[in-house]
């Protein structure tokens, strides 16, 4: 039976070490500030939005949304970004995917200052991470904190088969530089991926993840016995309750480790962002932050 990747345990870990790291700052007069554009009703964001208030507050991240009707012109958008940009007061800015059709979201995501983009979505900083390049940027909080989850259950990852399934901006992509990063030969499997290519994929990968939004998509009868499963979906079932991407009961038989849906990525990403939009307030302020991140 596989070990179950306790995401939500992991993420209190680092929400404490956030919390030291931001006391460390208001020592310095800094109180790191979060801005988050929220447009139109999309569920899956309207749970982000409510968990990270409440879990910015208490790690002395200064959070404020900013909601808009789904009508909203992109101009206005673009101008609160603007705004938002020159505001010392604000160190990260994130506007919630998805945006409404009439949104151009490349443009909404060029536009926010790369030093302020706490997603890792602006080219600038997809291109540093996709170069490898060294020094700080900024990184997308769902695959930084799977790596910070890999991490803390000394998973490692060199030489091993990473197969991600799913190659959005927001995990994806993002996720296959950095298993890439740390050594792994990875696969990026997708839409237009074969069914039977996926079946061959799995049953030689020593890490899945799966970043698809299909509840099923992957059975433990497809997994390599022993292997690490990383469940990124959020798929809301008929009853309400809120599932993955991954079938866990037959997961869980095959699998050396799996993270569970809810209590596994999704705590991780919300903590993620409290740490990026830390890293980013002392960047600003020319502060290194000493051994920030050890033992999560
Ligand atoms: N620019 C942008 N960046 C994002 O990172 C981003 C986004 N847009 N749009 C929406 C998705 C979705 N997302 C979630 C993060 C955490 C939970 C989460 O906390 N889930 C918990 C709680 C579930 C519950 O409340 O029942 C869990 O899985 O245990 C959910 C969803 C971030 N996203």
């Amino acid at each position: 039976m596989a070990v179950i990747i306790d995401g939500k345990a992991i993420a209190k870990r680092l929400r404490d070490a956030v919390a030291v790291q931001a006391a460390n700052l208001e020592t310095k007069g800094i109180i790191p500030g979060l801005a988050v554009i929220l447009i139109g009703d999309d569920p899956a964001s309207e749970i982000y939005v409510r968990n990270k208030e409440r879990a910015a507050q208490k790690a002395g991240v200064n959070a404020q949304t900013i909601k808009y009707t789904a009508d909203v012109s992109e101009v206005t958008v673009l101008m609160k970004i603007k705004e938002l940009n020159l505001d010392p007061k604000i160190d990260a800015i994130l506007v919630q995917s998805p945006v409404p059709a009439h949104i151009n979201e490349e443009l909404i995501q060029e536009t926010i200052d790369p030093s302020k983009d706490v997603d890792g979505f602006h080219p600038e900083n997809i291109g540093r991470l996709y170069a490898n390049r060294s020094g700080y940027y900024p990184v997308a909080n769902t695959p930084r904190g799977i790596m910070t989850m890999l991490a803390h259950e000394q998973i490692d990852l060199a030489g091993k088969n990473a197969l991600v399934v799913g190659r959005s901006i927001l995990v994806g992509r993002p996720m296959f530089a950095l298993l890439q990063q740390a050594n792994a030969t990875v696969t990026l499997a997708h839409r237009y991926t074969p069914s039977d290519t996926l079946m061959h994929l799995l049953a030689d990968a020593d890490v899945v993840i799966v970043a698809v939004g299909q509840a099923g998509l992957i059975q433990g009868t497809s997994l390599k016995d022993g292997a690490v499963v990383i469940d990124v979906g959020i798929n809301r079932l008929a009853d309400g309750s809120l599932t993955g991407d991954v079938d866990f009961a037959s997961a869980q038989e095959v699998a050396a480790a799996i993270t569970p849906v809810p209590g596994g990525v999704g705590p991780m990403t919300i903590a993620t962002l409290l740490q990026t939009t830390v890293e980013l307030a002392a960047q600003h302020h020319q502060i290194e932050l000493e051994q920030a991140w050890q033992n999560i």
